[in-house]
């Protein structure tokens, strides 16, 4: 039912007025159908509404929308919201929409006509939207600064609220330079109250924001941050047969519930979301390398429930049953937002953090060699850098000790609580003793891997870097969307981090140098104890199994069909194109392992969703003349001659004996040219160090540093595998 807004006053602006508690929960009850305001909501309103500034701090799900919402409807005017993510608003505006309340967002992924609509009903005089919900990019832009100077002039203006205020912060687990900005609307728009929102309970963050946003005298508000409806749960990894299905286990087992799973990469993001799909669970990847489309389309079908599980690196916005990390998160406060998605309607719901040993050595290497700021002296470097430690090993406690989670939680953000407070709704507190006997199966697995010196820390993790700074995924380093508008809202903290790390001005060349010598000499190990693994183990747990094989299928034909919505170009078609790039991948990495073969579909798939309609349909169109080559720009990584290509002597062994033993392989493959037209290229870590060198002083590739020697070493891995 479309609702009409009650404006209770007819004056608006920054008028200061008095509406009565029963007219706000009369609109609470109208627009929202919810019987009471909760916790600190009325306070929070009852202050805006009177002209104050109020910092707000609630947990997740803890109702902050609401503090600026009934505003919006108390009174005409415009509510602006300053909102970090763009599935997070455009979650909202439907929301709102479908409640019958005028609710508008700006962004970079919706059309000019769209835009230009919302800017005629602003500049109208009588504007009907109540909430506008922006970016604090858009914030910084002056022309959307001097529309808003015109609607303030006008009284049209009546509450700026800031959304995820730590974000403001240096001091909070988001932030984003851009927050910073917001400073503006203090000065540009004067006398207008500031609502500052937020779940992160740092002290700092809130002396942080109060003073960047310039508040004055405002009410403080603070609420507890006990979640008595999340059940919180440690999973290790290290004593797993296999992690991947014991997701699958515990998803199956919810019943067919939303979830999240967050990952630390976007390699992982797909690799996981190809193991869920193929083992039946409807699922997506959401990361910020999905083009704007793809993203969007993954959301509509997660609002619409076609799919039950996202695998995201980033913030998604909706309510959940279950929350999963399978990496562990930096820092508390990080783990507390995302685990708080779960359960936001106050019903039963769960947290599962997958702990590996690996995992935290990992986020260790990246956080100590974080930069924080490239302006920062290195005094500042190390303290942050320790900070950055300090608060993970929070996460490790967390992990590694026996008490009760939930009062950890708590008491990490200096909430003192009896561990009765948790009620049994925490593992340790529900089976203490097994929890304890995982965790000394845990110290002994970690002796004794520490006494056989095995450690693939390296060789798990998606990111990598070069010696000029640069930083991509381990294996697909060209494929990788550059910052587009889009991506200004989301974040991929772990490869920023190590993005970061690799840039870092402060470590010293040579530092610089020891690091990489030491990933190498990883990656060599790593090699080494593979092929020994293999002998010794005559089961391959590598081995590439025809159920993985029909999800990446479909993985790939969801992509093409995407990809082709764009072209709509029949000439393509869907199925036997994703027939044939899936027996590509298979073929070059098929006898090379599941890592390799997964990392190679991940790459096509990045490939299809960024490809152009031609590179597309030279790659794809069954009807394009033979004699017509795939171009090298199609794939980035083809276009740089100093990239080493697949070695065709080891590739021709494994496609002759995988064309011999693939059923399915198609008669005519869509794909022309295939001489030309090859996948976008696997790189081993040396390679892809190699080249970066390679690129930053191609006039001295030395002898160790060539392309040959690089794919001398990727055959003789081939060969080894
Ligand atoms: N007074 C209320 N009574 C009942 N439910 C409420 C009330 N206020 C808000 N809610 C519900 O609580 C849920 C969470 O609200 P909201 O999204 O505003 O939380 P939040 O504090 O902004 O969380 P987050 O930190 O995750 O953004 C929503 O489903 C909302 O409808
Ligand atoms: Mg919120």
């Amino acid at each position: 039912m479309k609702k009409s807004p009650l404006p209770l006053q007819s004056n608006c602006g920054p008028q200061k007025q008095v509406i009565g508690k029963e007219a706000l929960v009369k609109l609470l009850r109208w627009h929202f159908g919810h019987s009471n305001f909760r916790g600190k909501q009325l306070d929070a309103i009852e202050a805006v509404l009177s002209g104050r500034d109020c910092f707000c701090l609630m947990p997740t799900g803890g109702g902050k929308s609401m503090c600026y919402q009934i505003p919006a409807l108390a009174k005409p005017g415009i509510v602006l919201v300053v909102s970090p993510l763009i599935a997070l608003m455009e979650n909202q505006v439907s929301t709102l929409k479908e409640k019958g309340i005028p609710a508008e967002f700006l962004s970079s992924t919706q059309t000019v006509q769209v835009k230009n609509k919302i800017y005629e009903d602003l500049e109208s005089g009588k504007p009907a939207v109540r909430l506008l919900y922006v970016t604090p990019e858009l914030i910084a832009t002056s022309g959307f600064m001097s529309k808003l100077t015109k609607i303030h002039a006008r009284g049209l203006l009546n509450l700026i609220a800031i959304d995820e205020a730590h974000c403001i912060s240096t001091w909070g687990h988001d932030f984003r330079p851009s927050y910073r900005k917001l400073s503006s609307l203090r000065s540009h728009l004067s006398n207008i109250p500031v609502l500052a929102l937020t779940a992160t309970a740092v002290p700092k963050v809130q002396k942080d924001v109060i003073e960047s946003l310039n508040l004055q005298s405002p009410l403080v508000l603070k609420s507890s941050f006990n979640r008595p409806n999340i059940y919180y749960e440690v999973r290790y990894k290290d004593l797993l047969d296999d992690p991947y299905d014991d997701v699958c286990k515990l998803l199956k087992s919810c019943g067919n519930v939303c979830a999240i799973i967050y990952c630390l990469e976007r390699t992982m993001c797909d690799d996981l979301a190809i193991h869920l799909t193929s083992s039946g669970i409807s699922c997506a990847a959401y990361h910020a390398g999905l083009n704007s489309k793809m993203r969007s389309s993954v959301l509509d079908d997660w609002i619409s429930s076609k799919t039950q599980v996202v695998v995201a690196t980033v913030a998604f916005g909706k309510d959940v049953r279950v929350v999963c990390h399978f990496n562990i998160p930096k820092s508390m406060e990080g783990f507390y937002q995302e685990s708080g998605r779960a359960g936001r309607d106050q019903l039963p719901s769960r947290s599962v953090l997958y702990y590996g040993m690996d995992d935290r050595r990992k986020m260790e290497f990246i956080l100590r060699n974080t930069k924080r700021n490239k302006d920062d002296s290195s005094s500042l470097q190390d303290k942050s850098s320790k900070k950055s430690l300090d608060d993970f090993n929070q996460m490790v406690e967390y992990c590694e000790g026996s008490g009760c989670r939930r009062k950890m939680i708590l008491e990490s953000f200096g909430e003192m609580v009896p561990a009765s407070l948790c009620e049994k709704s925490c593992d340790v507190c529900k089976h203490p003793n097994l929890v304890t006997s995982y965790l000394e199966q845990l110290k002994t697995a970690t002796a004794f891997r520490q006494r056989t010196g095995s450690s693939r820390i390296y060789m798990t993790s998606g990111s990598s870097f070069n010696a000029e700074g640069q930083m991509s995924e381990f294996w697909n380093r060209d494929v990788e969307a550059s910052g587009s508008e889009e991506d200004i809202s989301e974040s991929d903290d772990a490869l920023d981090a190590a993005k970061n790390a690799a840039s870092s001005k402060t470590s010293a060349k040579l530092k610089l140098q020891d690091k990489i010598d030491m990933l190498q000499r990883a990656e060599e190990n790593y090699y080494q104890n593979k092929s020994r693994d293999k002998q010794v183990n005559k089961h391959d747990k590598n081995a590439i199994a025809e159920t993985l094989r029909q999800a990446g299928k479909q993985r790939l034909l969801n992509a093409i069909k995407q990809s082709q919505q764009l072209v709509s170009d029949s000439r393509i078609d869907v199925d036997k194109s994703a027939v044939s790039l899936e027996n590509e991948c298979y073929k070059k990495y098929g006898k090379s392992g599941k890592s390799f073969y997964l990392s190679q579909m991940a790459s096509t798939a990045r490939w299809l969703s960024t490809a152009g309609p031609t590179e597309l349909v030279n790659k794809l169109g069954s009807s394009t003349p033979e004699n017509v080559t795939f171009t090298p720009n199609c794939s980035p990584a083809l276009s740089n001659p100093l990239v080493p290509v697949s070695p065709k002597a080891s590739d021709k062994k494994i496609h002759d004996n995988a064309g011999s033993e693939d059923p399915i392989r198609p008669s005519v493959s869509p794909l022309h040219g295939s001489a030309s037209s090859e996948l976008p290229p696997i790189l081993s870590f040396s390679q892809f160090i190699n080249s970066g060198k390679a690129k930053g002083n191609s006039a001295s590739v030395s002898k160790r540093d060539s392309p040959d020697t690089g794919k001398k070493n990727l055959e003789k891995r081939m060969r080894s595998q």
